[in-house]
């Protein structure tokens, strides 16, 4: 056997909303050692969700330390590191202490959702699309930094002097990683805080202006594969370059080597983000689906569409947490497949709404066509097949603004379900693929960290490593699914509330 080359190897972080994971890669995309720590979530008013800046770092930090170590390797045999991040999530520090100066205020946090009404109208909505790719929404970053400097006592006034920085996730761990000395962010995460130009690929004056951000607060915005400097020595050892950030559904992208126009990736966890490749051309949504950086790697971006739904695996903790039908998510699976059907039972997991492409915040959930026959099985099945459902929803929604998929491409928690990915087969009348690597998100960050520092060619060099662990055909006839569709499309219909 040739001996290992140690220097191959390739470091992830993958900071999540719950967690931070360090994992270690071989050059092939095989997972050589893994550390992960969960951390606390702040809810200090109702719709309010808050992290605890340092704490993410020092975990960060200490899962990286694990992770190598559990690889039986030393920084030294790391050939690069890429990050990948929750996004829109919003810190401001000093730069002179690299102190935040308030805990970081998370994406799914909505407190400044009575901000957002009050500088929405139809124009200006239409304005932001334009320039943005997104909507007038507390899920991005822009009114929450306003928020920050407004509500911290004399944080604007050392905005403009210059004294703090704003960061993404991802820019507050480079920040740390490099001790102070590279303040920058890269364009996917740059194009989730409503003030980045798309287009243009830069912060935008007017945008800046009308949220009422100072310029002195932002990053730098590099190419999502390039230069972002290296991890000091003093913190792992040896120093690492930091060839990658990424935010992590389009990290997940490229983990899925989505590289064409037209392939798509979806996301099955807590909830569900579809990402569909629509080349270098930004496509602009008729449904509220948002346009964003998929990744810009030598100057050049490509674009994708972007669709979440709220509830997927939430529904199963739901059943398993509140309704105890059964202890754990992998029972569902065989629960399931005990029946050939549901029996004409529908469950609409709008437990908090519905997301695209009904854009409904005061729809609320429901299990319909009941019947004395429906029991535990119908219901679980019901709920698998909601995400399903919703997922031909946002599919259709895509679909009607750039050509759709061939296939879909799964990863995330519920993925692991043999039943979900048949049945969305059938149901989008399009193939699964559920890849050998699920670890999606930190592969594409050490892909992208690999292809800078020239361990791989190129993306379709990259692309060569994707390997389906199961390919799920379609089984059933178009009108077959075409009918239960039509009953979800109708359940969907009894919760709504807007029009
Ligand atoms: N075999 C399964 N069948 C259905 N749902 C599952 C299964 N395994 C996990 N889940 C669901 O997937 C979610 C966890 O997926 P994960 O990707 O870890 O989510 P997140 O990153 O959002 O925390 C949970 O909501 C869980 O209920
Ligand atoms: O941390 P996750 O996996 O829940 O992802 C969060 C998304 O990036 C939010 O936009």
């Amino acid at each position: 056997m040739p001996p290992v080359n140690r220097r191959n190897h390739l470091l992830a972080i993958d900071q999540g909303t719950t967690s931070s994971r360090a994992i270690v890669f071989d050059a092939r995309g095989a997972i050589v050692a893994s550390a992960q720590r969960e951390f606390d979530q702040f809810y200090p008013e109702e719709a309010w969700v808050e992290h605890d800046a340092n704490r993410i770092w020092t975990d960060v930090l200490a899962v990286c330390r694990e992770a190598i170590d559990r690889a039986g390797l030393s920084a030294a045999d790391l050939a690069a590191c890429g990050i990948t991040n929750q996004r829109e999530t919003t810190v401001i520090w000093d730069r002179a202490t690299g102190e935040p100066i308030h805990r970081a205020i998370v994406w799914q946090d909505r407190r400044t959702a009575e901000r957002c009404r009050a500088l929405a109208d139809d124009s200006t909505e239409a304005w932001l699309q334009e320039r943005t790719g997104l909507l007038m929404d507390p899920y991005f970053s822009a009114t929450k930094i306003a928020w920050l400097l407004d509500h911290v006592d004399g944080a604007r006034a050392r905005a403009e002097a210059g004294e703090l920085a704003f960061g993404t996730i991802d820019a507050w761990l480079l920040w740390h990683l490099t001790d102070g000395a590279v303040h920058a962010t890269d364009a996917t995460n740059a194009s989730r805080t409503l003030l980045f130009n798309i287009h243009d690929q830069r912060w935008d004056d007017e945008l800046l202006a009308f949220f009422d951000v100072p310029a002195a607060l932002l990053p730098e915005v590099r190419d999502t594969a390039s230069d972002f400097g290296t991890i000091s020595k003093d913190l792992l050892g040896a120093e690492i370059p930091i060839a990658a950030m990424v935010g992590d559904q389009q990290a997940a992208l490229v983990g899925q080597a989505c590289f064409a126009p037209g392939m798509a990736k979806s996301t099955y966890g807590t909830g569900c983000f579809l990402m569909l490749n629509v080349g270098e051309t930004a496509v602009l949504s008729r449904h509220r689906l948002l346009t964003t950086v998929a990744y810009r790697i030598g100057g050049r971006t490509t674009y994708a569409l972007e669709g979440s739904i709220f509830v997927a695996g939430a529904a199963i903790q739901w059943l398993r947490d509140a309704l105890h039908l059964f202890e754990k998510a992998e029972q569902t699976q065989a629960l399931a497949a005990s029946i050939e059907h549901t029996d004409g039972v529908y469950l609409v997991p709008a437990f908090t709404g519905l997301g695209a492409p009904y854009w409904d915040p005061a729809a609320r959930g429901a299990i319909l066509g009941l019947t004395r026959d429906t029991g535990i099985e119908q219901i679980v099945r019901a709920a698998l097949e909601s995400t399903c459902y919703q997922t031909r929803d946002l599919v259709g929604a895509i679909g009607d603004d750039a050509p759709g998929p061939r296939e879909l491409r799964v990863d995330g928690g519920m993925a692991a379900n043999d039943l979900v990915c048949g049945f969305l087969a059938d149901i989008l009348q399009t193939p699964v693929e559920r890849p050998e690597i699920i670890e999606t998100t930190a592969l594409g960050a050490a892909y992208l960290a690999g292809l800078q520092v020239g361990l791989y060619e190129s993306l379709e060099a990259v692309g060569a490593l994707w390997r389906a662990e199961r390919r799920f055909e379609v089984t059933r006839e178009a009108a077959e699914v075409d009918a239960l569709y039509d009953g979800w499309c109708r359940a969907v219909a009894r919760v709504r509330c807007a029009d």
